[in-house]
């Protein structure tokens, strides 16, 4: 079966956030089910290096954006090779600053081109192949695909079937009714059934409509979408799709990340050598300007620093954290006045608090080596990738009750944690009241250290791979297609 997945981002070559470990690690894990998925992505600066290794296999003279073309690279990674086909249009994609905006962190005021020119070249390339290669399933990720099922749609053909998955619902691709034209879209489809979205085109939308398949990426968020609270709008168009929507948790790449051979980390540990993890704590500390004799619980925040995460709240909760006896590493960068909250937070406890602003994968391996606890207090959490970093580094997560978190969080209550199978902690609102009561909890249990290690190796011994969850996209396309 051939899949042709279409993304944004895909690590490790570019990304923002989790979408991108979805995107670089799923295509690996569907070829272990004999899947031949090829991810096709906007050429980057960050991918042009990747240009003369690879082959052209179709030009475009009239995307939405103008002319491009579309080069095939086997690209590996340190853990996997990929088949990227990368959509090299200069005019839209070779730009200095961030995928979806600029230098100045705004938007790129033509994304709704750029974007749509990727989805269109995604549907042109489904009918006349590549070189002897059909999609089957054309598998489309978040917003800034989400039209090419929207275009395969109108030439009214049935194959390949379409999947929509939605990694984050906040997104969406909201622009003003005169781009349709210049998108090619049709007309007679803008309306509340189809295309629009409260008078706007809302890319998303489109392709939750006209996709024959939805999926998001916990089956806890495939509930909670359906309702107002976390359906952002969209709660309406999923409920008409209750049949055809499925949640499938992510996993995570367990070569990439593996504690017992993770070359960011000054020492190995695995499961049996829980004490090696403290040469990581001592680098990470050293790193952050932390007291290195420091013996409470070493908490960590590894995130984009958005209004999703909760992390407002727990920056009131910090004095708490501290005056408890704990220090914290924050690994972040977003919104201006979250980094400020946490570069003062460093300032207000020097050796206790420390936070490094910007974006570093490698960084983001050391921390959670070295922490002991990672904390999550999202708003909402289509599925959470750190808490299943965590839980494969015995750095045990403090989560909020929502989205993936809960369902891969196991709460040290007294039932789990007699069958050993507690892995973590969950609290339901997120106030600083709520994570400081949390907080609590973690102190007491890493005051006892049996029971400490106890959740250490049941976390580390959580399958977090992709192996079930392969199997599960791999049992969704052959259905689509029977
Ligand atoms: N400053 C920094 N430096 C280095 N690395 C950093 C970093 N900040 C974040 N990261 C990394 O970025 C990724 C974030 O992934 P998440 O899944 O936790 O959230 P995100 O909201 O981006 O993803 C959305 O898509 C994913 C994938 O489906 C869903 O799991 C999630 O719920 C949804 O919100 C992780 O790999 C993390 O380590």
């Amino acid at each position: 079966m051939n899949v042709l997945m279409v993304a944004s981002e895909c690590a490790p070559f570019v990304k923002t956030g989790g979408l991108a470990d979805v995107v670089g690690a799923l295509p690996g894990a569907l070829a272990r089910h004999g899947v031949d998925a090829r991810v096709m992505l906007p050429c980057y600066p960050s991918l042009f290096p990747l240009l003369p290794k690879g082959v052209e296999v179709a030009s475009f003279g009239d995307l939405p954006g103008g002319s491009g073309r579309l080069v095939m690279v086997e690209a590996s990674s340190e853990t996997a090779g990929l088949t990227l086909l990368l959509l090299d249009a200069p005019q839209l994609f070779d730009r200095a600053g961030k995928p979806y905006n600029g230098p100045d962190g705004q938007d790129w005021p033509d994304n709704h081109r750029r974007f749509g020119s990727l989805a269109q070249a995604a549907a042109r390339i489904c009918f006349d192949g590549l070189e002897g290669w059909k999609p089957d399933v054309l598998h489309a990720h978040d917003w800034q695909a989400a039209l090419a099922p929207v275009y395969l749609k109108q030439t009214g053909r049935t194959v390949p079937k379409t999947v929509m998955t939605i990694h984050n619902i906040a997104f969406q691709g909201r622009y003003g009714p005169q781009v349709m034209p210049e998108l090619g879209l049709r007309h007679d489809w803008f309306h509340a059934d189809g295309l629009e979205f409260y008078g706007d085109l809302s890319f998303l939308k489109a392709g939750l409509v006209y996709a024959d398949h939805v999926t998001t990426v916990s089956p806890n968020y495939a509930r909670e979408i359906l309702t107002p609270r976390f359906g952002m709008g969209l709660e309406g168009v999923l409920q008409a799709r209750t049949e055809t929507l499925t949640g499938i948790l992510n996993g995570i790449d367990t070569t990439a990340w593996d504690p017992s051979n993770d070359p960011a980390l000054p020492a190995p540990y695995d499961v049996k050598t829980l004490k090696a993890k403290s040469a990581s704590r001592l680098a990470l500390a050293g790193k952050l300007g932390l007291d290195t004799d420091h013996a409470g619980p070493l908490f960590c925040v590894i995130s984009r620093l958005t209004e999703q995460k909760g992390l407002d709240a727990l920056a009131a909760a910090i004095p708490h954290l501290v005056d408890q006896g704990g220090q914290l590493a924050v690994l972040g960068t977003g919104e201006p006045a979250l980094e400020a909250l946490f570069q003062q937070a460093a300032q207000d406890h020097p050796g206790r608090v420390g936070t490094f602003i910007g974006y570093d994968e490698g960084f983001s391996h050391l921390v959670q080596g070295g922490a002991d606890a990672i904390l999550i207090p999202s708003r909402f959490e289509p599925c959470g990738l750190t808490q299943l970093y965590g839980l494969r580094y015995g750095t045990l997560p403090v989560v909020a009750r929502t989205g993936g978190l809960a369902d891969t969080v196991i709460d040290a209550n007294a039932a789990a944690l007699a069958a050993k199978c507690a892995n973590g902690f969950v609290f339901d609102e997120v106030t600083p009241e709520a994570i400081s009561a949390a907080l609590d909890r973690v102190f007491a249990a890493y005051a006892d250290p049996k029971q400490w290690q106890a959740m250490m190796r049941a976390a580390m011994r959580q399958p977090v791979g992709w192996e079930e969850q392969a199997g599960a996209y791999v049992s969704l396309y052959e259905s689509l297609l029977q």
